[in-house]
């Protein structure tokens, strides 16, 4: 049953979510010593619920549009699966096992990977660790981002509303020197005429694809786009590979950005940064947030609402 607050239907709901491993995949492993014991114990489970290891056992809450939600709690409770399995992102033998995952108000559970992939180029962003090798190291930022505009160029952004000038549009927080003035609320508009003008051009880059690409460096937080765009990967921090990353996920346009502990590699000072900026970013794209994370400190200031979930995935909100 999918509530509504104020008047106001959820953008992401999870009822009731219950994940597992797939018994086949233990049941056919074979160990020694204590692993083998292990291993018994788990199948001992999976014989028990019905041919899967329980992962995580019966989590429920909402989001909603315009939110920042922080998920958090003890190690191995699941957060991770959680966001996974909101991504359609699961692991090969890693499968919902019972509940639904409502997404503007159509559960998602069953959607077949085409669906999936149109969802997560369309609608949903999921930002792991991992994602950061997802870069490859010997082409340009701009190649990288240039193709990946490509992907999603065309598509017409339904949420993109704001008008250049909009009160609620702001410059990211500064990482190094001042940044230049980004006209504000003007990436939509562009994101838009890039569209176009790829088309017209075949695919090739085009003069407003740079602008868009620089306005959305800026946008986080890279006050000198150009040496970014024409460095590799590896000529970059971790941190700054992390915001180039943040940049490739927007511009696709996503409505849900989901972030799973955005900021355990960064120092104090850039991890309040990046909190800064996720905040910022909500504001300048329209942003609903589920933000996975253990630092409870940062999370406290910039989240609206913080879900604890207990050990082994049990969560009502
Ligand atoms: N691919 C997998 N195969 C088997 N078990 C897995 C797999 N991925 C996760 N798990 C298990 O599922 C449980 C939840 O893992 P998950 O990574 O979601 O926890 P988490 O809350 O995100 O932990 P952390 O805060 O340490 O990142 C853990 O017990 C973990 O060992």
């Amino acid at each position: 049953m999918i509530e509504r607050v104020d008047g106001r239907k959820p953008l992401l709901h999870v009822e009731h979510l219950g994940i597992g491993r797939i018994g086949a995949g233990i049941a056919n492993e074979t160990g020694t010593g204590s692993d083998a014991g292990r291993k018994s114990e788990a199948n001992g489970e999976i014989m028990r619920n019905g041919g899967h290891q329980p992962l995580l056992r019966d989590v429920s809450f909402s989001v909603y549009p315009g939110e920042i939600v922080a998920l958090t709690g003890p190690s191995g409770c699941g957060k991770s699966l959680t966001a996974h399995a909101i991504a359609g992102m699961l692991e090969p033998g890693i499968a919902v096992t019972q509940g639904h995952i409502y997404y503007n108000g159509e559960d998602i559970v069953p959607f077949h990977e085409r669906r999936w992939q149109r969802l997560r180029r369309e609608d949903i962003a999921l930002l792991i660790q991992q994602s950061l090798s997802g870069l490859n190291p010997i082409r340009t930022v701009r190649a990288q981002l240039t193709d990946t505009l490509r992907l999603h160029g065309r598509r017409h952004l339904p949420h993109e509303q704001k008008e250049p000038g909009h009160a609620g549009a702001h410059t990211a927080p500064s990482f190094a020197a001042p940044q230049q003035a980004v006209l504000q609320g003007a990436l939509p508009w562009m994101r838009r005429m890039i569209s176009r003008a790829t088309e017209l051009a075949g695919g090739r880059a085009t003069q407003s694809q740079e602008a868009y690409l620089h306005a959305l460096l800026r946008k986080v937080g890279f006050a000198d786009p150009e040496r970014i765009l024409s460095s590799y990967p590896f000529e970059l921090s971790g941190g700054m590979c992390q915001r180039v990353l943040l940049a490739a996920m927007l511009s696709s346009g996503p409505r849900l950005f989901i972030a799973d502990e955005p900021t355990t590699a960064l120092d104090v000072i850039n991890r309040d940064k990046v909190l800064a900026l996720l905040q910022q970013l909500r504001e300048d794209f329209d942003l609903t947030i589920l933000l996975i994370s253990h630092d409870r400190q940062g999370i406290g200031r910039i989240a609206d609402r913080v879900l604890e979930m207990r050990p082994e995935g049990r969560m009502h909100e």
